[in-house]
């Protein structure tokens, strides 16, 4: 398209990364994927890591690859998952790979935290944010339990879309999106929590200036630039908590609608003005993470998608090569389909063998034993439409109104029978699209930030125009 501009976005998933450009033309947004990558997390001994050094290697690849498609690079904006980070020591040296979240080590470390330091209705009152094992501010008291060590040495503490931009920038802040689902903002101030640290005896010191979505965060060092080729392309910070992107471009038809974005994990919620915590918010454990313009995500998690990619690792290991279509398409088909599981219990959390935690679960609650991949597959279908069913139940409970639709969006929407059962068990008309939310809201703050596209409204109408939405209306079931 002549007089294009491009803009980089560089979307990292806990299952996969992908680097993709996007082009507008001022009038359209069109996306073109550059470069694709596994997130292979690695166990070393007994302990779950991210394997940082790897995911940047394979940035600074498609970094290099966008260079070669294209000359005149606007900027980048990064975005990944929720909640993990990176220590510097005063050397700026990173003190180790990042834990994974699912790591074991923060297991009880919430309730040793809210039996010992500040009651849960405290926490969730000053935070907002939803009780989950592994929210940044139970890891670092484990850190702080298990590797004083680690601490002490600690100057900074990057959560990971701020430590990738450390790494190209030299900068180091904190963007406000992903701070926000770490429990150690305080919801009320959108600020770090002083008092909150220092009941918990966490060291307040390494935490950085906190930036809002939409801001320079720096230029590529000349050593990035040689590396990847690239000029003095300048990194905007965007709603770097990638579930914030997606909301971002997820187009909202009505303030009464709800998100629903669907990958490894499902998060389902509204946008609101202001975070709200009351008794029943509480209760029901919803969360109030931030969002671009300053709005609240007020939003549930749901284990989604990681139940499926869990049983499609265990059969590809157990040479039975079969694509997550295939998966749909036999738990469509499955002859028994009664079976349905809690994909929040804590035996899907980490399980060696998901197939065997299906199987017992089942049986433990007299629904027999699934045997088949599609038996198998549509207990997981249920048991997380089940979960939306009930989140969507809760939202209309604790918000006073009805929900009038759930738009959908991201990797799991490509699957057809997920985004129909979703209108079924919720009775609620689904919206489907776009698949790849996170980076286009990631590209959406880089064009407000580049003064291209006013404001979220207009952005989410050059979403809605360039990419368009799927219908599924609720059908009844037998
Ligand atoms: C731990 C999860 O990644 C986090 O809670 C969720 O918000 C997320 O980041 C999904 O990508």
């Amino acid at each position: 398209m002549p007089n294009s501009l491009f803009y980089v976005a560089a979307d990292f998933g806990a299952s996969g990364g992908r680097i993709m450009l996007g082009e507008y033309n001022g009038r359209n947004l069109r996306l073109e994927e550059v470069h694709r990558f596994a997130n292979e997390p690695v166990m070393l001994g007994k302990t779950l890591y991210w394997d940082f050094l790897r995911l940047l290697l394979e940035f600074k690849r498609g970094l290099t690859l966008t260079g070669i498609r294209r000359k005149n690079i606007s900027s980048i904006g990064i975005d990944t998952w929720g909640v993990d980070y990176g220590l510097l020591d005063r050397r700026d040296e990173l003190i180790g790979n990042p834990y994974h979240y699912r790591d074991q080590r923060t297991e009880n470390i919430g309730r040793e935290i809210t039996d010992n330091f500040i009651s849960w209705e405290k926490l969730y009152a000053k935070t907002g944010v939803q009780y989950l094992p592994f929210n940044t501010l139970f890891q670092l008291y484990a850190d702080k339990k298990y590797r004083g060590s680690l601490l002490e040495q600690a100057e900074s503490l990057l959560f990971l879309p701020d430590l990738f931009a450390f790494y190209l920038t030299g900068h180091k802040y904190n963007e406000y999106t992903v701070a926000s689902t770490s429990q150690l903002l305080n919801a009320g101030t959108a600020g770090w929590d002083p008092d909150l640290l220092q009941a918990v005896g966490l060291p307040g010191k390494i935490l950085q200036t906190l930036i809002r979505p939409g801001q320079v965060t720096g230029i590529l060092t000349r050593a990035v630039q040689a590396e990847t080729g690239l000029g003095a392309v300048p990194v905007i910070a965007v709603g770097s908590h990638d579930t914030a992107s997606a909301v971002a471009a997820t187009p909202l038809a009505t303030a009464q609608s709800a998100y629903l974005s669907c990958g490894t994990w499902s998060l389902l919620g509204v946008e609101r003005d202001r975070p709200l915590m009351n008794a029943l918010s509480r209760q029901n454990n919803f969360t109030n993470e931030g969002g671009v313009e300053g709005k609240i995500r007020f939003l549930k998690n749901v284990t989604g998608l990681w139940i499926i990619q869990q049983l499609r690792k265990h059969w590809t290991e157990n040479g039975e090569e079969i694509g997550f279509p295939a998966i749909s398409k036999q738990a469509a088909a499955a002859k028994n389909n009664r079976f349905v599981i809690d994909p929040d219990a804590d035996v899907f959390r980490a399980p060696a063998d998901m197939a065997a935690a299906i199987r017992d679960y089942c049986g433990d609650h007299g629904q027999g034993i699934p045997r088949t991949i599609g038996e198998l597959a549509i207990a997981a279908y249920h048991g997380i439409t089940g979960q939306y069913k009930q989140v969507i139940d809760g939202l209309e409970a604790i918000l006073g109104y009805r929900i009038d639709a759930i738009h959908m969006v991201g990797g799991g929407i490509q699957d057809g029978f997920l985004c129909q059962l979703t209108a079924d068990v919720t009775g609620k008309t689904v919206l489907a699209g776009p698949v790849e939310a996170s980076v286009l809201g990631n590209i959406l703050l880089q064009l407000i930030a580049a003064g291209e596209v006013k404001n979220l409204a207009e952005g989410r109408e050059l979403i809605q125009r360039s990419f368009g939405t799927q219908e599924y209306s609720p059908q009844p079931r037998e």
